[in-house]
C-alpha cells in the first residue's frame, strides 16, 4: 500500500507545542504513517531579518520530535540555496520517496497559500491540510480540495515564545523540555530566566 506521509513545513524558531499538536492530530485523523518536520533554510514569505541559524532550528527540531517514533526530521531544505519553495521540495521528495503527502498548514498560511509559488500544481502533488489558528480563518483559503482537521486552538506562536524569552519570562510547556534546554545553553533570543523553573 502507498505509504501517507504528513510533511510538516515550518521555520521552527523556535519549534513550539502548537506544531506537535496539530501534527499528531493530522496524524491520527487521517491515519498517517509518519509525519516528517521540514525546517525551512530561506522561508520563502517571512520579512525578518534575523533568523536563528539553521543548526540551531535544526538541532530544536530533532530535539522536539525525538519522543514520537513516527515523527522525523527532514532537512532536504538545507541542500538548496535560494528561498525554500515548497513546490521545490516536493518534487524532490516525490522523486526520491513515492508516497502520498499531507502538507500541513495553520489557518495563517491557508489565508495566503494562493500567493505560494506554483501553487495549482503544488495543489496537485499534495493535499494541504489545514489546523484553525486563533486570529485566522481557513474558510478565507481559496484553494481547492483541502482538508480541515478540529484541533483545539491554541494561541502559541514562535514569535511569542521569542518575546517571553528576550523578557525571561517562563517558556516551560510551550515548548519541549528538550528545545528549552538547547534555547538555555545556547542563550537563544537573549534568554536568561529569571527562576529556575
Ligand atoms: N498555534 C498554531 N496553530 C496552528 N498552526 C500553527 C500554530 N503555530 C504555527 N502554526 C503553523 O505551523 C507552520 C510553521 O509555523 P512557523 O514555524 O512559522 O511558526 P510560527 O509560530 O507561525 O512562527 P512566527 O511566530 O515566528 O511567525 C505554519 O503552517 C503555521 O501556520
Ligand atoms: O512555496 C512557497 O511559496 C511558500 C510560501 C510561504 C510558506 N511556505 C512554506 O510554508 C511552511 C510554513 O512557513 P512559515 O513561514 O510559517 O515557516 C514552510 O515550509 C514554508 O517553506 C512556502
Amino acid at each position: 500500500m502507498t505509504e501517507k506521509i504528513g510533511l510538516m513545513g515550518g521555520t521552527f524558531d523556535p519549534p513550539h507545542v502548537a506544531h506537535l499538536l496539530i501534527a499528531q492530530e493530522t496524524l491520527s485523523s487521517l491515519g498517517l504513517d509518519e509525519i516528517w518536520f521540514i525546517p525551512a533554510n530561506i522561508p520563502p514569505h517571512k520579512t525578518r531579518n534575523h533568523l536563528t541559524t539553521s543548526e540551531d532550528r535544526l538541532q530544536m527540531t530533532q530535539r522536539a520530535v525525538n519522543s514520537n517514533t513516527k515523527f522525523h526530521v527532514c532537512d532536504i531544505e538545507f541542500d538548496r540555496s535560494g528561498p525554500s519553495y515548497t513546490i521545490d521540495t516536493v518534487k524532490e521528495l516525490k522523486r526520491r520517496h513515492p508516497a502520498d503527502y499531507y502538507f500541513i498548514i495553520g489557518g495563517d498560511m491557508a489565508e495566503q497559500l494562493h500567493t505560494w509559488k506554483d501553487i495549482s500544481t503544488l495543489n496537485t502533488l499534495v493535499t494541504f491540510v489545514v489546523a484553525e489558528r486563533p486570529g485566522y480563518y481557513a474558510g478565507k483559503c481559496e484553494i481547492e480540495g483541502i482538508e480541515h482537521i478540529k484541533v483545539p486552538q491554541l494561541d502559541i506562536s514562535s514569535t511569542l515564545i521569542r518575546e517571553r524569552c528576550r523578557k525571561g519570562e517562563n517558556i516551560r510547556y510551550f515548548v519541549p523540555e528538550d528545545v528549552r534546554d538547547w534555547i538555555r545553553e545556547r542563550e537563544l533570543y537573549g534568554y536568561r530566566p529569571k527562576n529556575s523553573t
